[in-house]
């Protein structure tokens, strides 16, 4: 087995008191969250605002002291060899803030001067397509252009992984798919990706594999694909039927429920859905055969994290929702100051 680059072994980190409210679990923090990235991933933390996800990465990179649990990044542990880490850690925390006046080059030149064999900056400026904005000050960045920079700043000290945390909150659809298209890019130069989502959508199609966080706990780990897979009516496939045919259809389906592939059959309007497995469609087609039903129109309809959320959790997955107390004078600042230990 591949020797992991990121390993989360039971982390816990409270902030205050446990709440008094009934059902408010275990206060805010993270309570035995564990999780390991191999390398070459895009690993993604996935969960409603407030989850702990930012608390995690802060502890792996050093920014916060743990309570409990045990942590490595490529072999070494950030709780006692901060320093170290960060040698081969890239960190893109939430609300970066740059002095408004300083120009996307002057800002990259300035963070390489911190590291001894700093990436190449025109290299930066063209992979994070910013060779146009080299001049531009950082106010007058749009967000997208604001986020690439953050990203590239991540990636100066030329690290094995990236932590890339909330990097399209606030983007338009076209920004978004540009930042994932990016966030491709940088893995295919060999950086191993932790990347912290409360977006549904992005961890789907961006990550390898992830965690759901919820709550300070890990409530699903797995492939994207692999947590889908897994509800018991992980697809369903919706048929439209003619009116004279729509009986002998029904007739044919309804005894496939509890089928190994067939958890449901139900009618919408005038189609009909079968919800069960991946493998669904298999128990279909043949029974509409041997019935002699041709449908007009046959569509599979797959499931998705968010839908894997409400299974796992039993609640509707709000993405704003954040439990516990909040600490109005916790403002993050790119890289690797600012974090209130
Ligand atoms: N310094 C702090 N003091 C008190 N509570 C805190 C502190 N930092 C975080 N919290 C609380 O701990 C919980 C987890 O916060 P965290 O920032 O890790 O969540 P998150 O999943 O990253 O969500 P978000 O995207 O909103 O930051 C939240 O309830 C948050 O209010």
């Amino acid at each position: 087995m591949t020797t992991p680059v990121v390993e989360v072994r039971d982390l816990r980190k409270a902030y205050g008191a446990a709440p008094s409210a009934p059902g408010s679990g275990e206060g805010p923090g993270v309570h035995g969250v564990s999780f390991a990235v191999t390398p070459g991933e895009i690993f993604g933390i996935l969960g409603p605002n407030g989850a702990g996800k930012t608390t995690t990465v802060e502890c792996l990179a050093g920014l916060r002291d743990t309570d409990g649990g045990a942590l490595m990044v490529l072999g070494v542990d950030p709780q006692t060899h901060p320093e170290r880490v960060r040698e081969d850690l890239g960190i893109q925390l939430q609300e970066s803030h740059l002095h408004d006046k300083i120009t996307v080059e002057e800002a990259l030149r300035l963070y390489a001067a911190f590291y001894s064999d700093p990436a190449d900056v025109e290299e930066l400026l063209t992979l994070l397509d910013l060779q146009d904005k080299r001049r531009t000050q950082f106010a007058k960045l749009s967000g997208g252009q604001k986020q690439r920079l953050s990203i590239a700043l991540a990636l100066v000290g030329r690290p094995k992984v990236a932590i890339l945390d909330e990097l399209t909150t606030g983007l338009d659809p076209a920004a978004r798919r540009a930042t994932w298209d990016l966030v491709e890019r940088v893995r295919a130069t060999g950086v191993t990706i932790l990347l912290v989502t409360h977006f549904m959508d992005e961890a789907e199609r961006l990550c390898d594999r992830l965690v759901i966080i919820d709550r300070g706990r890990v409530v699903a780990t797995g492939t994207p694909g692999e947590l889908i897979d897994r509800l018991d009516d992980a697809r369903a496939v919706r048929l439209r039927v003619a009116p004279d045919a729509r009986r002998r259809a029904l007739a044919a389906l309804t005894p496939l429920v509890g089928t190994p592939d067939v958890a449901a059959v139900e009618t919408d309007g005038d189609e009909i859905e079968v919800r069960g497995t991946r493998r669904v469609l298999f128990a279909v087609v043949p029974a509409l055969a041997a019935a002699d039903v041709v449908p007009d129109d046959v569509r599979t309809v797959s499931r998705t994290l968010e839908d894997v959320f409400v299974a796992v959790t039993g609640r509707a997955y709000d993405p704003d929702a954040a439990p516990g107390a909040t600490d109005p004078d916790l403002s993050l600042t790119n890289t690797m100051d600012g974090a209130d230990r």
